[in-house]
């Protein structure tokens, strides 16, 4: 459904994404990992076309994405990192803004967003200003966003961060019953315990290169490690965490002279 190819994208003469190449089918949920700085959003502003590749391209459905970006979105449900929504806006209101920008009828948005607010528990909540909700809060109605035009493809960047454990329990149980339904979804995440659980296969980058692309059981096989986390920390070749920290707690501990 999705396929990134060959793609590079420089900052200056510096690549923050460097030959990546990647196909998303429908029905997979592809972890997308690496360190901080690794290049994981510089791909996502690429693929949602919020930025060019410097080099390589994006297919959908076969066709570059640039070829025509407006339709190419309206088959795209993106919840951000970092949010920039209309906080004077009520959750009601901006949902039935979006199912607008998305050219949906009234009466289809009017019952798709009621719902989706009653679900993600956010009833109460509708006609208050976004700008008075919870991180989690504003997190849910994000989601409830992506969701609202039933698109094929959907793309997820850190959702858990400010869910409490109902919430992010529902989010992965959602996540595995869209991708059932036949959903094409990239996550990615930190989290790599759940991401272990939801993903049928992950992708590590490191300074903006494809390290493994395989599933998570075939990674931990491979390397005869415990699970995907050590996985990551041999194959990023992160430093010992435990002396890290050992460290830093020296430091702090310097009297002055
Ligand atoms: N607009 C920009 N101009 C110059 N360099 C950039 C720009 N955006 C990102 N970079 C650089 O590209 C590299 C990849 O950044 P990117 O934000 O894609 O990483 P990331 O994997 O999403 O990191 P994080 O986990 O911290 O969100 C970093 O070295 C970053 O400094």
């Amino acid at each position: 459904m999705l396929e990134v190819r060959n793609v590079t994208k420089r900052y200056r003469t510096i690549p923050a994404v460097d030959n990546v190449s990647f196909v998303l089918n429908e029905g997979e949920v592809l972890g997308y990992l690496g360190p901080n700085g690794s290049g994981k959003s510089t791909t996502v502003k690429m693929i949602t076309g919020m930025i060019e590749p410097t080099d390589g391209e994006i297919l959908f459905r076969g066709r570059s994405i640039h070829d025509d970006l407006a339709s190419f979105r309206a088959n795209l449900g993106y919840v951000p990192e970092e949010a920039h929504v209309y906080t004077h806006l009520s959750g009601l209101e901006y949902l039935q803004l979006v199912g607008r920008l998305r050219g949906m009828s009234e009466a289809l948005i009017e019952s798709k967003a009621r719902g989706l607010l009653a679900l993600f528990a956010l009833e109460h909540a509708q006609y208050s200003a976004i700008s008075d909700y919870s991180k989690g809060m504003k997190q849910r109605v994000l989601l409830s966003a992506a969701l609202m035009h039933d698109p094929p493809l959907l793309i997820f960047d850190e959702p858990l961060s400010g869910l409490d454990a109902v919430t992010a329990r529902l989010f992965k149980d959602l996540l595995i019953l869209l991708a059932s339904e036949g959903k094409a979804i990239l996550y990615i995440s930190h989290v790599l315990e759940v991401v272990e659980r939801v993903c049928d296969r992950v992708i590590i980058l490191s300074k903006g290169k494809v390290v493994a692309d395989a599933a998570p059981s075939r990674l931990t096989e491979l390397t005869k490690l415990a699970d995907l986390e050590s996985v990551f920390a041999q194959l990023v070749q992160q430093t010992d965490t435990e002396q890290t920290a050992r460290d830093l707690v020296g430091v702090m501990k310097v009297q002055h002279a």
